[in-house]
């Protein structure tokens, strides 16, 4: 597959914004070039001093780069690009340069060009997420440590909607759980699931090259005898009894299967949802109740809003 590097120079204050556009308009993941990152301390985080390229970042300003897939939808997708983030305007952002480019990168060079930006993150209470090419010496005995390589899947673990998922799976995984991860990408929450103890985990998603980086993340991270990948749409087929139902999607596509959610829990279970922007939060809340769950808590993270949903 082809990939287009959208480039925009722009200000620190509009970073959040226009990554919620480039990830609404499809973006597996936004990499932010901000001269801050030249000057900030990183040796006491991870006892490690990361190697930066002066000449990778602007003078002034931040740029926020993101890959889209090349298909016939992609000039239409740059045009809406481009309108949204002109329509901050009108909320008193400010834009700064707004220069928007766009060129062509192949698939290697889009997946080194992620390496260049990955680190290892701690995410939560317990997981630390670590780049594969990363030699990470844990800080605390009890840190749990998910290698990845998200390759082309989208899922490097430091999206809000994913660490909000992995906060919330640390809350309603118990030990010997069966988990259903609808999405997986780089198969990060499967793994994540499988750590804290699940004895079965149900890795899904329709394409293909996540189904592939998944598998190959589980066995990475050796929970390939609890984690099984599957190619799959949503929970199509499926007629199982989870104790926790997982998705990292967007919220249309949560509507599209909150009843199969609920179908595929025991009473009890949990269902995450994760991946929504704020003005569809209602939207899933009541789709969510319509299909008999109740909402347990409701989580926020720049913008972005995660559900914790109980079949009781
Ligand atoms: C936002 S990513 C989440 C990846 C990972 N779970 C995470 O939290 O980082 C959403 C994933 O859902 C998958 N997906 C989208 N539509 C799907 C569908 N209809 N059925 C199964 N998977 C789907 C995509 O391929 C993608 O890997």
């Amino acid at each position: 597959m082809k990939w287009s590097e959208i480039s925009i120079h722009t200000t620190n204050e509009a970073i959040e914004p226009i990554s919620n556009i480039l990830h609404e308009a499809g973006a597996s993941g936004v990499v932010i070039e901000d001269p801050f990152e030249l000057e900030k301390e990183r040796e006491d985080q991870f006892g490690e001093i990361y190697q930066l390229n002066p000449g990778d970042y602007p003078e002034e300003g931040v740029i926020v780069k993101a890959y889209l897939p090349v298909n016939s939808f992609l000039g239409e997708t740059v045009e809406e690009i481009k309108q949204a983030i002109t329509n901050l305007v009108k909320f008193n952002i400010d834009i700064g340069l707004n220069q928007v480019t766009i060129s062509e990168v192949n698939e290697e060079e889009w997946a080194t060009a992620w390496k260049k930006y990955y680190n290892p993150v701690k995410i939560s209470k317990k997981f630390t997420i670590v780049p594969t090419w990363e030699d990470y010496q844990p800080v605390n005995s009890d840190e749990l440590i998910i290698e990845l390589d998200p390759g082309m899947a989208f899922g490097t673990g430091t999206h809000p909607t994913t660490v909000m998922c992995i906060q919330a799976l640390e809350r309603t995984v118990k030990k010997g759980d069966f988990v259903i991860d609808v999405g997986t990408g780089s198969g990060v929450l499967s793994i994540a699931a499988a750590m804290l103890g699940a004895s079965e985990v149900k890795a899904l998603d329709l394409d293909e090259v996540a189904v592939n980086a998944a598998r190959l993340n589980t066995k990475l991270n050796k929970v390939h005898d609890v984690v099984s990948v599957t190619q799959n749409n949503l929970l199509n087929e499926m007629e199982l009894q989870a104790d926790v139902v997982v998705a990292n999607i967007l919220a249309e596509v949560i509507l599209l299967f909150t009843n199969d959610a609920a179908k595929n829990l025991k009473k009890g279970g949990y269902f995450i949802a994760s991946g929504i922007i704020q003005q569809k939060k209602q939207q899933v809340k009541d789709a969510i109740i319509e299909a008999g769950l109740s909402i347990e808590e409701t989580m926020l993270m720049e913008d972005w809003v995660a559900i914790i949903a109980k079949k009781n």
